[in-house]
């Protein structure tokens, strides 16, 4: 089961052997490892994880089409942006610095929002997770696949015009630090030089999948659906 894997990596991720070994290893050599003493205590994981990274500038409709993912496929939803947004209300020591990054429509160091990520996989327990805005840099995508040792299955990008994109974002109307003007010009400019590399980066892998965002949420959806009605099929 997903949670005993986490009860395991959240036991070994404090020591520094494991630390170690978290870096060296994949996904393959943790399972391996609970293998191992799958005849003990500890059963061996019951599948293994199918990751989709959710991308596209600010305003694309990631957290809109994820919800619907949810409802139709039962993904487990991580938003970074919504972790990041629960450290700074729950006055963590991060709380400041990523409030001010997000307010600089900047990045936050790949370590810390990798290490929410991985909180909130260890949690779970399903097996289907959709990581939404991540990764936003290489850094992010080193950083994930060096500590969580995985790659993703499923890269979706969300294709949508800039003046679409700021259009919505003014309008979101959630109260949040960064939807004004001056941010949104910001990260507009940090996804272009940013995050554009490491959706070519998934394109050239053949992992990408491009939705144009444009027309209603359920238009859009329908875009969506095939690309993981296919997976269901496949089993
Ligand atoms: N297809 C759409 N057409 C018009 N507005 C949309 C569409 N999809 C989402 N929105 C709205 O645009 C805003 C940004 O959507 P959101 O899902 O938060 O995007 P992201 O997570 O990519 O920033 C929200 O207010 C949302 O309701
Ligand atoms: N991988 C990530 C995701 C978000 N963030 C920060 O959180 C902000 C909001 O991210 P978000 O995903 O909620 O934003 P939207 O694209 O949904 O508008 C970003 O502009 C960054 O400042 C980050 O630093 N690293
Ligand atoms: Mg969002």
């Amino acid at each position: 089961m997903w949670r005993r894997v986490a009860s395991l990596s959240s036991s070994i991720s404090s020591s520094f052997l494991a630390q170690t070994a978290s870096r060296l290893n994949t996904w393959e050599s943790l399972t391996t490892g609970i293998a191992q003493q799958a005849k003990g205590v500890i059963a061996p994981k019951e599948k293994t994880p199918f990751i989709t990274f959710v991308l596209g500038g600010p305003g694309s409709g990631k957290g809109t089409q994820c919800i619907k993912i949810v409802e139709t496929f039962g993904f487990a939803h991580l938003s970074a942006g919504d972790l990041l947004r629960r450290e700074i209300a729950s006055k963590s020591a991060d709380g400041a610095m990523i409030l001010n990054t997000i307010k600089e429509g900047k990045i936050v160091p790949s370590q810390v929002t990798v290490k929410l990520i991985q909180k909130e996989m260890e949690l779970s327990d399903n097996h289907k997770f959709l990581i939404d805005g991540f990764p936003r840099t290489e850094e992010n995508r080193v950083s994930f696949e060096r500590i969580i040792g995985v790659e993703p299955n499923v890269v979706l990008f969300f294709d949508c015009p800039e003046e679409e994109m700021v259009k919505r974002v003014l309008n979101r109307n959630e109260g949040r630090v960064d939807d004004n003007l001056e941010t949104i010009k910001k990260r507009l400019t940090v996804f272009q030089a940013l995050s554009l590399p490491v959706i070519n980066y998934y394109s050239e892998r053949g992992k990408l999948y491009t939705i144009k965002a444009i027309g209603t949420e359920d238009e859009i959806f329908e875009q969506v659906r095939p690309i993981f009605a296919a997976f269901e099929t496949v089993g």
